[in-house]
């Protein structure tokens, strides 16, 4: 499968802090692939330079095959970008806001206002297209911000945190979006320090750290080679941690406590026979995720 995106050693500093650390990795086409990593992390840095807002100090980006630091090659019709921070104009309708944007990106006319019917179709915004964007909540924004970048119909589409505090119903058509347009064929790459949406969404995935990429492959390998198998017993009342024979590592989440160990059997066995102290109210065998890949590369909680 050919690449959409090659990044090679991306380096960046904003005065002396280091943002990016040689940051490499690249995307196949018409995949999805997601960059995870906590806040601060780097991952709006590395999005910005693919699109071209600001320049690394080092490194190169080959998007589509074109050396994206030789500007006005067509990189800027054929790539989409959807920034964190919502850029809409308030006053103006849904629909004005997509014309500002599509001439922007050099579609015109009726080619414009085909694309405009398209797009608030997809967003499932057509009957609001008249109103003010002032009007609406932060998911709805959001999805006109992501309508915005459809309209010239890019091949490549970047999104950095789409959705950031936003409602479940947004944040599903958001969903829905994006996987209708992986089937189109479009490549996209989507940033993020949520792990479901990864999760749910992503074939290949890069995590990213402190400015590095620390892991990356697709999501299948990620969990084989890093993620450790678990225990999660829920015990409200519980403050210490349990101490299970065989824990490899203990640490708390929601109303209780992940155990990653190899001797699960053993394990369920001693909570179900043994006082730890505090009721236990829920006892389960936890699916490999990408928090404990996270966990067992860094040693913190992608949440913390
Ligand atoms: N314009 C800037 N000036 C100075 N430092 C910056 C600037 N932009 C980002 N940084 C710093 O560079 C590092 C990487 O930031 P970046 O925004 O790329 O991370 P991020 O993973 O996108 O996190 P977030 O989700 O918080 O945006 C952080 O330490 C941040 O404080």
């Amino acid at each position: 499968m050919e690449e959409a995106l090659v990044i090679d050693h991306l380096q960046k500093s904003y005065d002396q802090k280091q943002a990016l650390q040689g940051v490499t990795f690249s995307v196949k086409s018409g995949t999805c692939f997601g960059l995870l990593g906590p806040n601060g992390a780097g991952k709006s840095t590395t999005m910005k330079i693919l699109t071209g807002i600001i320049e690394a100090d080092r490194g190169s980006v080959h998007m589509l095959g074109i050396d994206a630091s030789e500007k006005g090659k067509g990189l800027r019709q054929r790539v989409g970008y959807v920034p964190q921070s919502i850029t809409l104009y308030e006053k103006l309708s849904a629909y004005d806001n997509l014309k500002f944007f599509g001439e922007m990106y050099g579609v015109r006319g009726k080619k414009l206002q085909q694309r405009i019917k398209e797009v608030l179709e997809q967003i499932g915004l057509k009957d609001r297209s008249k109103d003010a964007v002032e009007t609406f909540s932060g998911g709805m924004k959001r999805r006109v911000n992501i309508a915005a970048a459809l309209l010239h119909k890019p091949e490549v589409l970047i999104l950095d945190e789409p959705t950031v505090g936003i409602d479940p119903q947004s944040r599903n058509h958001i969903f829905d979006m994006i996987r209708m347009l992986k089937k189109e064929g479009v490549t996209l790459i989507y940033s993020t320090h949520y792990m479901e949406e990864v999760e749910a969404l992503c074939d290949d995935i890069a995590i990213i750290d402190h400015g590095k990429i620390i892991a990356q492959g697709h999501l299948h390998e990620l969990l084989e080679e890093y993620s450790q198998r678990a225990i999660y017993v829920e015990a409200p009342t519980l403050k210490e941690p349990p101490t299970s024979p065989g824990a490899i590592r203990t640490y708390p989440q929601g109303e209780g406590w992940m155990i990653e160990t190899e001797k699960l059997k053993e394990t369920m066995l001693y909570f179900l026979n043994s006082d730890v102290g505090a009721k236990v109210t829920r006892l389960e065998i936890v699916r490999p995720s990408l928090e404990s890949v996270f966990l067992s590369l860094t040693g913190t909680q992608l949440r913390d």
